[in-house]
């Protein structure tokens, strides 16, 4: 099945500085999958080379197989919520849905859009900048829904929403796109609440992919082990130590594996999601910003 999105080692640089580099992923189609990162870490540069609004220093990106800087057809099939939810804050609520159906002839399901809202208790005839930023948040996802997209981004979109509607908002994303077969890359910090909701990943850190696949297989193939301290040699059916922390006598790694892990040393446990991502996040934790600062590290 050709991927929604691929990228081959592709980069975005201001300056000297990379905002994005060597990325290389791709996102197959109908997942659901959570784009994972600390600040500063490459996802909205990622997501904004995705839908054509900055071109590649290197490298390539493909939307359906398409460039999406240099062919802005490919668009018609893709739903974008940048972070914030930039809105006309002068319009209505009622009159974005109008101004929706009208930029998007083919395939606007206006019903879908003022059902949503009106569920939600959005009031049509407010601008909308009166409104929360959590209803604002709503009203832009309830326009990218009803476009009907095959891909749809979403950057932070839970982020302005308080525990509850973050808990339906993504209940009925879940349900918006399995219903419409879509395809969903949805950036946040909360990886509880992508645990719950994705079933592929993307974790970058500083600019680069750390850790990408279908959840399930991650699960599958990391676990953590205690056991007598480490000293570094190869241990059996572990690819790759990702994080380890140690006492005098005692070690505990988190470690992705290539086979079963039989040595009767090591106790071997399964691993959250969230602690594995996390262990990522740290691989890639850098004390350059102590120097840039003056300060010891
Ligand atoms: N317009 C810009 N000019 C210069 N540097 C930029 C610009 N936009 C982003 N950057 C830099 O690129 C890097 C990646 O930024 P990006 O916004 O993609 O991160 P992010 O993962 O989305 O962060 P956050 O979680 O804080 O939204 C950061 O170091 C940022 O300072």
């Amino acid at each position: 099945m050709e991927p929604v999105l691929e990228t081959d080692r592709l980069g975005k640089r201001y300056g000297k500085t990379w905002a994005l580099r060597d990325c290389s992923l791709h996102l197959p189609p109908g997942r659901i999958a959570a784009l994972v990162g600390p600040n500063g870490a490459g996802k909205s540069t990622l997501l904004h080379l995705a839908v054509g609004l900055l071109r590649p220093d290197a490298g390539t990106v493909r939307l359906f197989g398409e460039s999406p800087y240099d062919n802005r057809k490919v668009l018609a099939d893709v739903g974008f919520v940048a972070q914030d939810t930039p809105l006309y804050r002068d319009f209505t609520a009622a009159e974005l849905v109008t101004t929706g159906a009208k930029l998007n002839r083919q395939r606007w399901d206006d019903a879908l859009a003022r059902d949503r809202l009106a569920q939600l208790g959005i009031p049509p005839d407010k601008p909308v900048g009166k409104l929360s930023g959590g209803q604002r948040a709503q009203v832009a996802l309830a326009l990218a829904l009803a476009k009907r997209p095959r891909l749809l981004l979403l950057d932070e979109p839970v982020a302005s929403l308080d525990p509850l509607a973050r808990r339906e908002f993504l209940q009925s994303l879940m349900g918006s796109v399995a219903d419409a077969g879509s395809t969903v890359l949805l950036s946040s910090h909360l990886l509880a609440d992508l645990e719950r909701v994705c079933d592929y990943l993307i974790v970058l850190n500083t600019a680069q992919v750390r850790l990408t696949g279908p959840v399930e297989e991650i699960a599958a193939g990391h676990r953590q082990l205690v056991g007598p301290r480490h000293d570094g040699g190869p241990i059996g059916g572990v690819a790759a130590v990702v994080r380890a922390s140690h006492t005098d006598r005692q070690s505990t790694l988190l470690v992705r594996t290539d086979g079963p892990v039989t040595d009767p040393a090591w106790t071997v446990r399964d691993v959250s999601l969230e602690d594995t991502i996390l262990a990522y996040l740290a691989e890639g934790e850098t004390r350059a910003s102590h120097t840039e600062w003056g300060v010891p590290a």
